[in-house]
Formats: structure tokens, sequence, C-alpha cells
């Protein structure tokens, strides 16, 4: 395949994309497998709860971990005059083109490095050498080169077709690993504890109305963690969610959250409150009162009106646009129901997608409320180093300056042959600490099913 002429004839950029229609039968997950058995690294697996957009995202024209990762420098990276985006096509496709792709902490202002998230903790961003998305049923592979040089564009582009047709050409042969998972809860007391310490600290201080405790499941098994496995069993397992991996090589991120943060197109700006959960039932008669229950419920009620007041605020002072509420519904996901309401804004030219990700994250679902109340709480009492747990995460488009990013829950990180898993709860002041560790137990289920992990619930 032959270099496209419009890449040697512009003028010369820092990056150069090129995307097109690809005649081929794998699925971005077939690609995320064979990218996994080569171990090429960075990667990133992504799909959207409608199914309508997946990608397989690999190699790094442009890396960003550490301190580069922060939505500040994201923020002031030079976007039109350096980038060079073409394309086979005569409309533009989501998820394609120069993307960068990945995740932002949990809380950019106090993100320690930590073992257990490697060269994720504070963040990780690439821009993909590779990107195989599916959109609305067609696929699409963008090559992105960054210009150097000492290598002719004609050349790189060359180098990238050959190994793009190598991995092309690779047999998977299905190897299902049988293994043994060994879960175990972290510090589930003194994590009860703190649930009682929170509510009792919303009671004394009038002005803190919610907390999100997080707390962690240990896992190990003996062989390593295969992420592509993992993304596989819940794509098998679970309905309305997000699925996406992301991985420095070493360190992989794995979820499947049903929690957008926000998706900017050209004109909207797209968010939802999920917050109030109650588990499925055994019986769909047990599962519709669980449910009803729920929508009637007024902790959870007020739990979720929280993050809807929260967001309203915030995307009316962005947008200086009246937003009116509708009255939530159930999202039933396989393990879980929450209240669920989304939230549609419209955009102005002069929005800056990342501001708000930046203004939005967290919202009361996963920080609290009001937000810097709750972080200091977190910061002062939360003994788990959250990482990218509840963060953002996704792509975004520099040019376009259009994106989408989820919330990193329902979530593990794995290395080798061990993991941590993810779960947390919206604290108010009329919590129990034993029904929220219970809440907590379910939303450990959607990640111990992805690896294969017993379910068996001794503790209720
Ligand atoms: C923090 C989590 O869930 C949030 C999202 C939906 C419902 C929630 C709740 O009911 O507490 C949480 O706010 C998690 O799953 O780890």
């Amino acid at each position: 395949m032959m270099i496209p002429s419009q890449l040697l004839t512009t003028p010369k950029h820092d990056y150069y994309s090129w995307v097109m229609p690809l005649d081929c039968t794998d699925s971005p997950l077939t690609f995320y497998k064979k990218i996994t058995n080569d171990q090429l690294k960075p990667n990133m697996y992504w799909e959207t709860p409608d199914q309508t957009t997946q990608f397989c995202a690999w190699g790094a024209e442009m890396l960003l971990s550490e301190a580069q990762a922060s939505l500040t420098k994201i923020k002031q990276l030079p976007t039109n005059s350096s980038i060079f985006e073409g394309s086979d096509l005569d409309q533009k496709i989501e998820a394609t083109g120069c993307l960068l792709v990945g995740g932002f902490s949990f809380d950019q202002a106090d993100c320690q490095p930590a073992d257990t998230w490697g060269e994720l903790a504070q963040g990780y961003f690439f821009i993909p050498t590779f990107i195989i998305t599916n959109h609305e049923e067609q696929t699409y592979l963008t090559i992105n080169i960054k210009h150097d040089d000492h290598t002719s564009l004609a050349d790189a582009w060359q180098q990238r077709i050959a190994s793009f047709e190598h991995l092309v050409a690779q047999v998977l042969t299905d190897s299902p690993v049988v293994t043994q998972v060994e879960t175990e809860e972290v510090a589930t007391q003194a994590w009860v504890s703190l649930v009682e310490e929170t509510v009792n600290e919303i009671k004394t201080q009038p002005a803190l109305t919610k907390v999100v405790l997080a707390r962690e499941t240990a896992v190990e098994q003996d062989q390593v963690f295969e992420p592509a496995q993992i993304v596989a069993r819940l794509k098998q397992q679970q309905a309305a969610t997000y699925f996406f991996s992301l991985s420095s090589g070493e360190h992989t991120f794995i979820g499947a959250t049903p929690e957008r943060l926000l998706k900017a197109t050209a004109k909207q700006l797209v968010t939802a409150s999920i917050a109030g959960s109650t588990p499925r039932g055994t019986t769909e008669l047990e599962d519709q009162q669980l449910g009803e229950a729920l929508l009637n419920d007024q902790k959870n009620r007020k739990e979720h009106l929280i993050v809807v007041q929260r967001i309203i605020k915030d995307l009316e002072n962005i947008t200086q646009t009246e937003i009116h509420a509708h009255e939530p519904v159930l999202l039933k996901n396989r393990d879980i129901q929450h209240l669920h309401l989304p939230i549609i804004a419209q955009r102005s030219e002069a929005t800056r997608f990342l501001d708000v990700v930046e203004q939005l994250h967290p919202t009361p679902a996963l920080g609290g409320e009001p937000k810097a109340l709750a972080l200091e709480w977190l910061r002062k009492n939360e003994p788990l180093n959250r990482g990218l747990y509840g963060a953002p995460i996704g792509w975004y488009q520099p040019t376009t300056d259009q994106g989408e990013f989820a919330v990193g829950i329902r979530s593990g990180v794995f290395h080798g042959e061990t993991g941590r898993l993810f779960a947390g709860c919206g604290i108010v002041a009329d919590s129990q600490a034993e029904l929220e560790r219970i809440e907590t137990k379910v939303k450990f289920r959607p990640m111990l099913r992805g690896i294969g992990g017993q379910l068996d619930d001794t503790s209720k």
C-alpha cells in the first residue's frame, strides 16, 4: 500500500494521520487479542455501551505519563498547526485520526506513584501508531506518524504497513486458560469504620453532604492475567456498559463501567448521572420489585439528586444556558441496577472539551459534595491509592476538540499474576455501614466474573 500523495505534498507538520476504510473481517477485539499476543505496547481497547464505537489502539507516537499526563499539561498541547489529518473518506468518522487515548488519575492534585499502578499511577495517554476503529459496523484503520528527521515519511509509512500486514496475518489459536483465582477483600473492617466516621462527619459538618468511599479486593492466580481474555469475558457477561482496557505493557487497567463522564460532539455535551444502587433480582418479579423500591427509596434518591444538581450547575455555568432535569430511570447491568439520568447540554464553539471534563470530574458519584471538601476528606482518610479508578478514561481528538470519557469504575488493575479490584459507594447522612459494605461487594462482581473468580457470597 503506497503512501497517500497528500501526505507527501502537505507542508511539514509534527504528526501525520491518515484514515482509510479497512476491508477486514477481524473485529477490534480480535486485533486486541493479536496485539496482546505480540506484546505490542502501549495499547488500549475501548467500546461504548451501545456498541456503535469500538477501537483497538497500539504503539505510541507520543507518550504522556507522570506529570505529563495531567489535565493541565494535556490542555496545553499544541493542536492544529502541528497535526495534519487526512483520509480516504468523504466524512469524519468518530474515534479515528490523531487521537490521544488513555486515562487521567482520579486526584490530579494528589496522585502518588504506587507499585499497584506502575506507569499508570499518575495518568497515562498516548497517540497510537495504529487504531482499528469499528463505527456503525464499518471498520477503519488510522495510521499515525510522528515526523522524525532521520526517517522519510515514505519509509515510516512503509514500516507501519509492513508491521500491520504482519499482524493481520497472525493466526490466533484459542487457548482458554483455566486457573484458580484467589481473592481477598482488603481491610474490610477498617473500611466499615471509615464509613461510620464519614457518616458522623456528614452529620456534624453541615457543608458536607456526600462522600464516595472506595475499597479494594486483592486477586491472584498462578498465571499472568491476560487482558484480552478478561475483556472478552466481560463482553460476554455484561450489557449496557463501556469496556475498556488500558495498558502500559507492565500494568493494565480494565473495566466494564456503565457511567459516562462526558461525550463532546461539535454541537453537544452529553453526560449522565448514575448513582443509587440495588442488586438485580434472581427472578423477574424480584428484579422488578427491587427496581421499584430503588426508584422510591429516599436515601438513594437523595444520593442521586446530589449528583444531578451538581452536574446541572456545572454545565449551566459553562454553557450559560438553562438545563432541565427529568426523573431518573433504572439502568440495569448484569449484577446491579442504578438510578440513571442522561443530561445533555448544547455546546458553544468557545467551550473546550477538556475544560468541561475538568469541571465535572469527579462528579459526586465518585468524589462527593461539595467536591473540594469531599476530596479533602478522601485525601486525609481513604488509605487506598485510587490511581485511575473512578477517573476519566477514553479518547480525545485535539484537532476537533471532541472525544468521550467514561468513569473508570467496575474496574481493576493487573500486573503479572496479581491484581486489585475497586468498588465504592456514596455515603450520605443516613447511610448504614453494613449495607454499604454489601453494596460494594455487589460492585466487585463484574470484575470478579471477568477474571473467572469466585462469586460465592458468604457474608450476607
Ligand atoms: C463508585 C462506584 O459507583 C458509583 C456509581 C454508581 C452508583 C454509585 C452508588 O450507588 O453509590 C456510585 O456513586 C463504583 O462502582 O465503584
